[in-house]
C-alpha cells in the first residue's frame, strides 16, 4: 500500500496534517503497522498476503513466510489457519467479524475492506485481537458475582436464623423447612389477621402460636390457649364466653368471666379448632366479625380485643364440604395458613432436636447420658408418627432406663428396630445393619428431592460424602 492511494480528505479527519511533515506520514503508519499490539494483516484483492506485523505472528502463531505472496484460500486448504476472514469479505464485499479458536486462544478477528476509486475491493485489512484473557477475566468475573451472592444469601439466612434463636429459647430450628415457618409466623405476627396452624399431632403447632404470640404488640398481654377437643362440649360455650351468676344449675354464684374475656388485649388460642360444635362456630364467627361475646345467662355484649389463633391436625377443608365445619368461619380463621410439616419431611432437625432433649435430661437430673452415633442413625431413619412429641418423649425415657452412659440401639424399643427394617441388631452383623439402614435413607431422600445436593443437605452431609457413600452402598440413580 503507498500513501498516494489514500486521499488527503480522509487523513486530514484524524491527523493535524499542519503539524505532520508530510513525508514522515509513510513512517509514522508503518511503525503505527509494526508497533501495534493487536495483529494486523492485510490481502489484496485476490485475497493475497502482502503485509503482515510481528503481533499477528505472535497472536495467531502462523509466521509471515507462511502468509505473504500466498493466496488466503490455499492457507485454508493448506490447513494453516482454519477460516480467513480476508475470504469472506471478498465474497460479502462487507466488513465480517469471526470468533476463531487458535491455538487454545479465543480470537476476534476483524475484516475490513478498502474500496478503489471504481468501488472495487483492492484490500482486505485484517485486525486480530486475543480476547482469552477477556473471557477469562469475564468468567472470573461472573464467578466472583455469582460467590458474592451466595455469601449474600448465606448472611440473610444465618442472620434470619440468629433473630429466631434469639427471640426463641428451648426451640430447635435448623431444617430450611421449619425456618420458613418461623418467617411466616414472624410475618403474621405483626398483624391481626386469621392464623390457622395446621399439622399432625406433635409437630409443635403450639410453639408457633408461642412465638407469633411473643413476636406481636400483643406480647405483654395474655396468651389463652384452649384445646376444644378436650373440653366437654356442653362445658366450651361458658368456658370460652363466661356466665353470669345463676345461668345454669352448679354454675359459680358470681358468675365467671370467660376465656376471651381473660385473653382480652392477648392472644386466644383455639386448638383442635376441628372439634369445635357447629352451634358454637356460629357464636365463634359473630365475635370474629364484631368483636363483641355474650356470656351465658347474659344480656349485654361485652366488647373484646383479641387476636384468634387456631390449629387443627384435621382436615377442615373436607369438613367444610361434608358441612360438619361452617364455610364463612372456615374463610375467617384462614386468612393466612401455616403448615408445620411433619418431621420426616425435615429430617435435618432431628438430630439436634435429639441433642437439645438430652442435653435438657441431662442438665434436669444430673446425668451424663450420650447417644452411640448408630443411635442417631436410627433416629433419622424412622419416621416419626408422633413427631417432635414422640421423639422428645422418647428421648426422656431413655435418659431414664438406659443401663450405661451410653444409649446405643439396644436400647430403643422394638417397634422403632422393626419399622427402619431392622430387628434388634446382632453386635456381629453391626456394620451391615447401618449400611441397610444408609441405604434406606438415601434411597428415600433421593427418591423425595432426584438431586444429591439436595439430598445431601436433607441428610445433613456435604454433596461429596452421600455421592462417596452411594458408590460403597451400590446406590445409582
Ligand atoms: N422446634 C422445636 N424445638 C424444640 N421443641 C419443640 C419444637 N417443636 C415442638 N417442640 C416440642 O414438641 C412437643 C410437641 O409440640 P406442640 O405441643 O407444639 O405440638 P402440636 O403440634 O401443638 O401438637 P398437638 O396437635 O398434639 O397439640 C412440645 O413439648 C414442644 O415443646
Amino acid at each position: 500500500m503507498t500513501i498516494q492511494s489514500i486521499h488527503a480528505e480522509d487523513l486530514s479527519e484524524c491527523m493535524k496534517l499542519d503539524r505532520i511533515n508530510k513525508a514522515d506520514i509513510e513512517n509514522i503508519l508503518v511503525s503505527i503497522f509494526q508497533s501495534s499490539y493487536d495483529g494486523i494483516f492485510v490481502a489484496d484483492k485476490e485475497g493475497v498476503g502482502i503485509m503482515v506485523n510481528a503481533a499477528y505472528s505472535r497472536i495467531t502463531g502462523v509466521t509471515s513466510e507462511e502468509l505473504l505472496g500466498k493466496n488466503m484460500r490455499t492457507v485454508v486448504k493448506e490447513g494453516i489457519v482454519s477460516e480467513s476472514v480476508t475470504v469472506k469479505v471478498l465474497e460479502q464485499r462487507a466488513p465480517v467479524t469471526i470468533i476463531q479458536s487458535v491455538r487454545g486462544k479465543e480470537l476476534l478477528v476483524t475484516g475490513n475492506p478498502v474500496f478503489g476509486q471504481d468501488g472495487q475491493i483492492v484490500y482486505v485489512v485484517t485486525n486480530v485481537r486475543d480476547i482469552s484473557d477477556l473471557n477469562q477475566m469475564k468468567t472470573e468475573l461472573l464467578h466472583s458475582r455469582k460467590m458474592t451472592d451466595q455469601y449474600i444469601s448465606e448472611i440473610q439466612e444465618l442472620r434470619k436464623r440468629e433473630l429466631i434463636q434469639m427471640h426463641l429459647d428451648g426451640v430447635v430450628a435448623q431444617s430450611q423447612e421449619i425456618m420458613k415457618v418461623f418467617h411466616l409466623a414472624r410475618k403474621v405476627a405483626k398483624v391481626d389477621s386469621g392464623v390457622l396452624i395446621l399439622g399432625e399431632s406433635g409437630v409443635g403447632k403450639e410453639v408457633i402460636v408461642n412465638y407469633i404470640h411473643q413476636e406481636s404488640d400483643r406480647a405483654a398481654k395474655p396468651l389463652v390457649k384452649v384445646n376444644c377437643g378436650a373440653i366437654p362440649h356442653h362445658l366450651l360455650e361458658s368456658e370460652l364466653f363466661g356466665y353470669e351468676r345463676g345461668a345454669f344449675t352448679g354454675a359459680n354464684g358470681q358468675g365467671k368471666p370467660g376465656l376471651f374475656e381473660l385473653a382480652n388485649g392477648g392472644t386466644i388460642f383455639l386448638d383442635e379448632i376441628g372439634d369445635m360444635p357447629i352451634d358454637l362456630q356460629v357464636k365463634l364467627l359473630r365475635v370474629l366479625q364484631e368483636f363483641e361475646i355474650m356470656r351465658v345467662g347474659g344480656t349485654k355484649s361485652i366488647k373484646i380485643d383479641v387476636r384468634i389463633i387456631s390449629a387443627t391436625h384435621m382436615d377442615l377443608e373436607r369438613m367444610v364440604e361434608k358441612n360438619d365445619f361452617r364455610r364463612d368461619l372456615y374463610y375467617r380463621l384462614n386468612i393466612v395458613p401455616i403448615k408445620v410439616p411433619p418431621l420426616r419431611d425435615r429430617r435435618v432437625d432431628i438430630v439436634p432436636l435429639a441433642f437439645y432433649f438430652l442435653k435438657r435430661m441431662n442438665e434436669k437430673n444430673t446425668l451424663n447420658k450420650r447417644f452411640h452415633p448408630e443411635t442417631l442413625q436410627l433416629f433419622e431413619a424412622y419416621n416419626w408418627p408422633g413427631n417432635i412429641r414422640e421423639l422428645e418423649n422418647l428421648i426422656e425415657r431413655l435418659a431414664v432406663m438406659a443401663d450405661l452412659d451410653e444409649i446405643s440401639i439396644k436400647d430403643l424399643p422394638p417397634y422403632m428396630l422393626q419399622s427402619v427394617g431392622m430387628m434388634k441388631s446382632e453386635t456381629g452383623k453391626l456394620k451391615e445393619t447401618v449400611a441397610n439402614l444408609e441405604r434406606k435413607m438415601i434411597k428415600e431422600q433421593m427418591e423425595r428431592l432426584k438431586t444429591t445436593r439436595r439430598a445431601a443437605e436433607a441428610l445433613g452431609i456435604s454433596q461429596s460424602a452421600l455421592v462417596k457413600k452411594m458408590k460403597r452402598l451400590g446406590l445409582t440413580f
